[in-house]
């Protein structure tokens, strides 16, 4: 469902980041880990086109009878494309939550929704309000919640248009442990049943492996001729 080939960013003059290759297939979850610095959010911005790679062999999205070529669209800056693809296909989980603080929770989690034109109804959203305990929430205002509540409606809103990729940048790092594991397990069973592909950004190794999930670890890259980091599952 995702296929990526040969990437690399660049990062500051020197600083080299690198994927050689990656595929997920629908339900699946990997955790991108690795020291502090090494490059695990700009790998995150890039497969979710917001950074522009240096290099770039394939980058395939949707399933292979249909799968469109991100690449050829990344090297001929076609934006309005891109920018269609991110609205549609990714779906994007902010440390920062992210939530318009003048809507209320529910209105929050429609909004993708309704700015794509799709009916405000949904099977997914509802599933996850109910295993997520939102509907005590939905007609606050993100001001209201706490930071757990917040990331939790976060993660619903990143999931309501049915992307085909859940992107999240330490969806987890703002809570407590038991909280952080709680929200972890949760959206690893959502992404699982409804068939989204899945990178969660986390320096949680213990709860990585623990959820049994893919690691895509960062390590110094001793190809890069002035520093850098190779991304590889984990052995
Ligand atoms: N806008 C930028 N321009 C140039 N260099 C940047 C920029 N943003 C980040 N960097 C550098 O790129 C490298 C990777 O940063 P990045 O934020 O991707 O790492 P990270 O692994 O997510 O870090 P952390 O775990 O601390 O959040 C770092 O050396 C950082 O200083």
């Amino acid at each position: 469902m995702l296929h990526i080939e040969n990437l690399t960013i660049r990062r500051g003059p020197d600083y080299r980041i690198a994927l050689p290759l990656l595929s997920l297939q629908r339900g699946e979850v990997a955790a991108i880990t690795g020291a502090s610095g090494c490059g695990k959010s700009t790998l995150l911005e890039m497969i979710g086109l917001i950074l522009r790679p240096e290099t770039l062999d394939s980058y395939r999205l949707g399933d292979s009878a249909t799968a469109l070529d991100i690449a050829d669209l990344l090297h001929e800056d076609r934006q309005k494309a891109l920018a269609d693809i991110r609205a549609r296909r990714l779906g994007f989980v902010l440390q920062t939550g992210g939530l318009l603080p003048f809507l209320s929770v529910r209105q929050n989690i429609e909004l993708p929704r309704r700015m794509l034109g799709l009916s405000v109804a949904s099977e997914p959203v509802e599933d996850a309000i109910e295993r997520l305990n939102l509907a005590p929430l939905l007609a606050k205002k993100p001001g209201q919640l706490s930071i757990g509540e917040r990331q939790r409606v976060s993660f619903v809103r990143a999931i309501a248009h049915e992307p085909d990729l859940l992107l999240a940048d330490e969806p987890t790092a703002a809570l407590d442990p038991i909280q952080a594991r709680k929200l972890f397990e949760l959206i690893i069973e959502l992404v699982r049943r409804w068939r989204i592909a899945a990178l969660l950004v986390t320096h949680d190794w213990d709860l990585v492996r623990d959820c049994g999930i893919r690691n895509l670890v960062g390590v110094p890259d001793d190809k890069a001729p002035k520093g850098g980091t190779v991304f590889h599952d984990a052995a």
